[in-house]
């Protein structure tokens, strides 16, 4: 690794600055001198005297550039921001400047692998968070204005393995991150205009209204896929009086426009892209989504993934409930650094849909995006599919680091460069906020520790990339469809009362559907039940049946015994008269045998 890493740095690399022991002199440089961090870092070598990189100089150099931008002109640049994570002992190699903005890293010790380290730095930001920076904070400097003003924004989420990205974007369950928050601003901010129904949908980057049937199945899948959800009431409840607490949170006054809020979630697994909402088959269980790889497609300028689900949700709640179950199915590991690291970069997309009473519907963005950790594999000795993950993960952050360089040279040299973003899935996905067309905040953290020092100045050093960046065009804020269907729909005045009872028709829609399930279900129920009564029955009949047939058998028994008894006495008497008879008629005959007998005869002499 080391090896193939060392022929890399022989190339310009977008992690890690030039090898300062290379004598200036002789190194390779362009007709115009430029440094590859000019006016963002600006590096003081322990022994040079050259004092153009101080941080006096680099106030000059930053005011200048401030001055050179006309105001009238609509340039604009990514917003990066600093947050340092806190630590028991924080390392002392990190000062923030007196003006807030500005980190300074010290030199490291001489002994130190890499030459880069031993030179003192300056980074500068839109705004650093400290270690004692809450989340409420964060929320507020970097998100909360892009969602009061509807503009569409990436919220990219940067730093070393176990810095703080997920902390920062998630949070845990009682200090609510930046996505939590951000959905109850949005909630809050449309509150009373939100639609209960999915009328319009942004398909294949379009945004289309559906036909009945179609909401029909978009609101069955919403349903089933909640159910799906973990039960997070409770958490939910506690998050929201923690954010009502932290903020005030206002409902724009909206006049005849009716807003609806989708979610996706998708996550970049070793450059392969899942979806992270989708209806697990039968024997799934919801910690093991199907592992289907989708395809990008980017058809006219517009980038998309093809057949990612998008939730149609009525509630903050219903929204944080399916970023919960995209949490549960996104690929975590253990590794040195992070006991749960997150192994892929995941997108969070927030997308609101309006359709106003002009007949005109507009559609916002937010994408939340949390890049897997960048990681130094020699390091941290990983092995197996935990090597196969980071050199994929380190890819990627490359090729965002070249697509962030290729725009920020765009304004060093005032040359349009190709921006190499078909190079990552990542960098295909963020294509709009790298090209300027929304808006780009970038939250890099860092944990301040010696022993990440090197590790830090990479991500430091790519987040200065970034800051340096100017968009040329003027950012697209929203975009603008007008639909002849609802022209004449919301014109006139009857327009509302139409809204409502097609909002009517969609609910009665879906209430005949249930009632039509309820019927089935009943038939259904009473079929068993009266199969279930028919086979007592007959239990019952065939029991009483064979019962009385015991008894009866019992009975015939007995009568059988009992004239066996009489038919024995009467033979029994019969055969004493006939023996008596039969005795008589004996006697008779020995009489009549002597019939002299009763004679007596007397002789004379
Ligand atoms: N600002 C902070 N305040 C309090 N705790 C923090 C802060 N930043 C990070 N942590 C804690 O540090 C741990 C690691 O943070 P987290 O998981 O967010 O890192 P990560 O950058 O997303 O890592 P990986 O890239 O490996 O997924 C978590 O337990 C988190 O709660």
């Amino acid at each position: 690794m080391d090896k193939k890493f060392g022929i890399k740095r022989e190339m310009r690399s977008f992690l890690m600055p030039r090898d300062p022991s290379v004598d200036r002199r002789f190194r390779p440089c362009p007709e115009k001198q430029l440094r590859l961090f000019d006016e963002a870092i600006s590096e003081t070598s322990d022994n040079s005297t050259d004092s153009s990189d101080t941080e006096s100089d680099y106030t000059k150099n930053t005011e200048e550039e401030g001055s050179s931008i006309d105001p009238g002109e609509l340039e604009t640049g990514p917003q990066v921001f600093l947050r340092l994570r806190p630590v028991d002992i924080p390392s002392k190699l990190y000062v923030i400047s007196d003006c807030g903005n500005v980190l300074i890293t010290s030199a490291a010790n001489e002994n130190s692998a890499n030459n880069v380290s031993r030179m003192e730095k300056h980074y500068s930001f839109t705004s650093i968070f400290d270690s004692q920076v809450g989340q409420r904070d964060v929320y507020d400097k970097c998100v909360g204005p892009r969602i009061t003003e509807e503009e569409c924004v990436t919220i990219m989420a940067y730093g070393t393995s176990g810095s703080g990205k997920t902390y920062t974007l998630l949070g845990d369950n009682v200090r609510a991150g930046v996505v939590p928050r951000a959905l109850e601003n949005i909630f809050t901010l449309y509150d009373r205009s939100v639609y209960t129904t999915p009328k319009l949908k942004l398909i294949n980057a379009r945004v289309l209204i559906l036909e009945d049937d179609v909401m029909l199945q978009e609101m069955q899948m919403r349903r089933q896929m909640l159910a799906l959800c973990p039960d997070i009431t409770s958490q939910h409840k506690r998050l929201q009086q923690v954010i009502s607490g932290d903020h005030e949170f206002m409902e724009k006054p909206m006049d005849g426009v009716s807003v609806m809020i989708w979610v996706s979630f998708v996550e970049i697994y070793n450059e392969l892209v899942y979806d992270l909402l989708t209806m697990a088959p039968r024997q799934a269980t919801v910690g093991v989504p199907p592992r289907k790889n989708l395809k990008i497609v980017c058809n006219k300028g517009q980038v998309f993934i093809k057949g990612l689900t998008s939730i149609f949700v009525k509630s903050s709640e219903e929204a944080l409930k399916l970023l919960r179950l995209g949490q549960q199915r996104l690929t975590y590991a253990s590794t040195a650094v992070n006991a749960n690291s997150s192994r892929s970069h995941c997108i969070f997309t927030v997308d609101v849909l309006k359709y106003h009473r002009s007949g005109v519907t507009t559609q916002n963005s937010y994408k939340f995006c949390d890049l897997a950790g960048s990681e130094r594999v020699d390091k941290t000795g990983t092995i197996g599919s935990r090597l196969r993950e980071a050199q994929s993960i380190n890819t990627s952050l490359m090729v965002l680091g070249r697509c962030l360089d290729a725009a920020s040279s765009t304004k060093k040299k005032g040359t349009a460069d190709v921006i190499p973003y078909r190079d990552s899935k990542l960098t295909m996905l963020l294509q709009a906020a790298l090209l300027g067309k929304e808006r780009l905040a970038m939250i890099v953290t860092v944990t301040p520790l010696d022993k990440y020092y090197e590790e830090n100045l990479n991500v430091l050093n790519f987040a200065s990339i970034a800051k340096n960046i100017l968009f040329k065009q003027p950012l697209v804020k929203q975009h603008h469809a007008r639909y002849s269907a609802f022209v004449d729909y919301t014109q006139s005045s009857v327009a509302q009362d139409k809204e409502y009872i097609e909002e009517l028709e969609a609910q009665n829609i879906s209430l005949r559907a249930e009632v039509d399930q309820l019927k089935y279900d009943h038939v259904l129920k009473m079929q068993l039940q009266e199969e279930r009564l028919r086979k007592e029955i007959t239990d019952m009949f065939q029991e009483t049946i064979e019962t009385n047939l015991k008894k009866s058998d019992e009975r015939h028994e007995k009568k059988i015994q009992m004239l066996n008894r009489e038919f024995e006495a009467k033979l029994a008497s019969l055969k004493r008269k006939y023996e008596e008879q039969i005795e008589d008629l004996e006697d008779e005959i020995e009489e009549l045998k002597a019939p002299n007998s009763d004679i007596e005869i007397i002789e004379d002499d």
